[in-house]
């Protein structure tokens, strides 16, 4: 597992993507008590064949107080697709959303930047603090807003799915990553455990379904099958992108 954030594909991916991975990592250094994640050692720096490609991943792993997982994953087939992938899972004693974004450009073009904070509440809202908070960000206009596939209903009404048309609107997409970022890092850290086995249960049920339904992104399931084939891609789908609590 890679412990310092001197990614060696970062360097090599769209600017946008290096410019988020930075941001991810400025933020998280900053506001939140980083240390080390136990993650498999066989899963930190990966290599693999997609047809005649080489497929690179780069993950870095963390935790905190708050979070069970810190997740920062850079991937890169070749030299015609870059991914940046990062989801933060809170411990369930915390009712708090899944922070979730993804960027994947092929041939130097972002098809999909997608960032969203998504509730973990039964009746699929944020928590009042976030929804009083993300009420004060500017809103943004896109010329590509794209529309949600059908597992997609973990997303909350505030998740930003574009493809952005020229670098205004990369800037504006980063720069509202790091407002859902920041929110995100503050309202975790003010926020108190749950005692109540049943809210913690309902929580942890909540973060199942998300999981359960990111697992069924074909796109993603697509590459990653492709370059290590199908158990593989269960494994790494199911313990390491979406690794459900329990
Ligand atoms: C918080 C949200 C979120 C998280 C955390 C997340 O992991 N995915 C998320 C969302 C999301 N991703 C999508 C698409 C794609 N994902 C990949 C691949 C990878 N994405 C990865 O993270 C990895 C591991 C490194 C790989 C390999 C490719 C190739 C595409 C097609 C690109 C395109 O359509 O232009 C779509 C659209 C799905 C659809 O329209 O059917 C959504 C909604």
């Amino acid at each position: 597992m890679a412990t310092s954030f001197q990614p060696s594909i970062q360097s090599r991916q769209h600017p946008l993507i290096q410019r988020l991975a930075s941001l991810i990592q400025a933020t998280w250094s900053e506001m939140l008590q980083l240390s080390p994640y136990p993650a498999p050692s066989d899963l930190g720096y990966i290599e693999g064949r997609l047809e005649d490609e080489a497929l690179f991943i780069e993950n870095f792993c963390y935790q905190t107080p708050q979070f069970r997982k810190l997740h920062l994953e850079l991937a890169k087939v070749g030299n015609h697709l870059d991914i940046l992938h990062c989801v933060m899972f809170p411990y369930p004693q915390y009712a708090l959303p899944m922070f979730g974004t993804d960027i994947v450009c092929g041939r130097g073009t972002i098809s999909a930047a997608i960032v969203d904070l998504s509730p973990m509440d039964p009746d699929r809202r944020l928590p009042v603090g976030y929804r009083h908070q993300l009420s004060t960000l500017a809103k943004l206009t896109f010329q590509d807003v794209r529309a949600l596939p059908n597992w997609g209903d973990i997303f909350s009404d505030y998740c930003l799915f574009v493809k952005p048309a020229h670098p205004d609107e990369e800037t504006a997409f980063l720069q509202r990553v790091g407002d859902y970022l920041h929110i995100h890092c503050q309202q975790a850290t003010a926020s108190l455990p749950e005692t109540s086995a049943a809210a913690i249960q309902e929580i942890e049920a909540q973060q199942r379904y998300y999981c359960a339904q990111q697992q069924k992104n074909d796109k993603t399931r697509r590459v990653l099958e492709k370059a290590f084939g199908p158990e593989w891609t269960e494994r790494y789908m199911s313990t390491m992108l979406f690794d459900c609590v329990g």
